[in-house]
């Protein structure tokens, strides 16, 4: 494509995406499914240039005060991911010029938001939480996710995966905590490697590979995943339970449990059962009740988490969604809760970094629920032989909870807390 149109059509990509009326995967997938003349290279700069604005937005936007046309073109400009040779060939000369100046703003010319690139009110949450290491965790925030696999168990063994992913020419090693994770450097195609046809690999974050073993699952056991979306979790469950018991996948979306499907029939799991229920009280709930071994709640959540993957979740969210979430976190708690049956295990879970959707639904729960007692995480991690799980736990909340923080972790942001139901 001419470098002027691919500039054009990422102006107009980045003036569909800040308007944050749907979530930016979803724009940029829909303007490829409209535009399917689009080559590979050409989309990977659009999506690129739409994710380094949507990430860099305060810094670009400072810059963009300055030089000339519309708003979204200079934003476009700022955050294009291509050649520079090939975008100054897009350029108009003063175009030129501003690019050339806005190059040379020093690093002390910037201002706190400029740099962290994180709306106020979030900023000072996460400040609040991780004192000194704001810097570092606003910084990591700005950066690509790395691409983490997991390993079905049923199927392969991760040394093996590992020796089939570097024969294949990638650059693979072995996650530090998760026992089933494989870490991809850069960003290969995936799709016509036969591990993923025939079921052996799964894409997912180390931590959330880390949730999935926390409910620890055995063979012969009924479990709910009660936010199972499309799976990605459930998926690891199903195989820790080695294909037998009754694993029920619920959700309110049916279109994610949808998504689900094809999934299971990679991964040759056919103890999953999906569910698709109206709302957190649903019939089809009340009659498990008391029935249930261990029960996930994945909760829906503000997904602050994973900034480094949905940067567009920093400016979609605001205090009144997450407060939002919160009540519908503390519900949906509530009433899968009922599910257990003595000495069964709830998992409370988000990959949200916010106090008000972690430890303060999970306060709320405590104190409401006597009949379930609190475990501490980091001793059921170890018995796992998950290495280093301490350091997974943050010293200040006393190990109780996972807390993984993607600047220390270099995972993406994920709480979890653990409960038995007193017999
Ligand atoms: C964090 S996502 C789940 C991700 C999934 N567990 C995975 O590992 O891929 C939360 C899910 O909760 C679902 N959800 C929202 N409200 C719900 C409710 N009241 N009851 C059950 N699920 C709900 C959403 O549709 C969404 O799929």
């Amino acid at each position: 494509m001419h470098p002027k149109a691919l500039l054009d059509e990422c102006t107009a990509l980045v003036e569909a995406v800040f308007r944050f009326d749907h979530p930016a995967d979803a724009v940029v997938a829909r303007h490829f499914r409209e535009n399917k003349s689009l080559g590979p290279r050409e989309r990977g700069t659009l999506s690129d240039t739409v994710y380094a604005a949507l990430r860099e937005r305060l810094k670009f936007e400072w810059l963009a005060r300055s030089g000339s046309g519309s708003k979204w073109r200079r934003l476009a400009i700022l955050g294009f991911s291509g050649d520079r040779d090939f975008l100054k060939s897009a350029l108009s000369e003063p175009e030129k010029v501003w690019l050339d100046a806005c190059a040379k703003v020093r690093e002390d010319e910037w201002l706190a938001p400029h740099r962290h690139n994180l709306p106020e009110w979030l900023a000072g949450a996460l400040r609040e939480q991780v004192g000194d290491e704001f810097d570092a965790l606003a910084a990591c925030l700005l950066q690509p996710a790395p691409l983490d696999l997991r390993i079905n168990i049923l199927k392969t063994k991760r040394d093996d995966a590992l020796a089939a992913l570097r024969a294949a020419g990638l650059k693979a090693t072995a996650t530090a905590h998760s026992p089933w994770g494989v870490r991809l450097e850069g960003k290969p195609s995936l799709a016509r490697l036969p591990a993923f046809a025939n079921g052996e690999l799964e894409v997912q974050d180390e931590g959330s590979q880390l949730l999935a073993l926390l409910l620890d699952a055995k063979r012969g056991e009924m479990v709910v995943d009660f936010c199972a979306g499309a799976g990605g979790k459930t998926l690891a469950i199903g195989a820790t339970m080695r294909n037998t018991g009754r694993l029920y996948a619920f959700d309110t979306s049916a279109h994610r449990l949808d998504a689900l499907k094809p999934r299971l029939a990679r991964s040759g799991l056919s103890n999953v059962h999906p569910v698709a229920i109206a709302h957190e009280r649903d019939e089809r709930i009340k009659r498990l009740a008391g029935k249930i071994d261990r029960v996930l709640v994945d909760a829906p959540c503000s997904g602050l988490g994973t900034l480094r993957r949905s940067p567009d979740l920093k400016w979609r969210q605001t205090p009144q969604t997450v407060a939002a979430q919160a009540a519908l976190q503390r519900a949906i708690l509530e009433s899968a809760a009922r599910l257990l049956k003595p000495g069964g295990r709830l998992v409370y879970a988000t990959c949200s970094l916010l106090r008000e959707e972690n430890e303060d639904v999970v306060e709320t729960f405590s104190a409401a629920q006597p009949g379930f007692e609190s475990e501490a995480v980091a001793p059921l991690l170890q018995a796992l032989k998950v290495p280093d799980a301490q350091s997974l736990c943050g010293a200040h909340e006393g190990e109780r909870f996972l807390r993984l923080w993607p600047h220390r972790h270099l995972t993406d942001g994920f709480f979890a807390a653990v409960w038995r139901k007193k017999a």
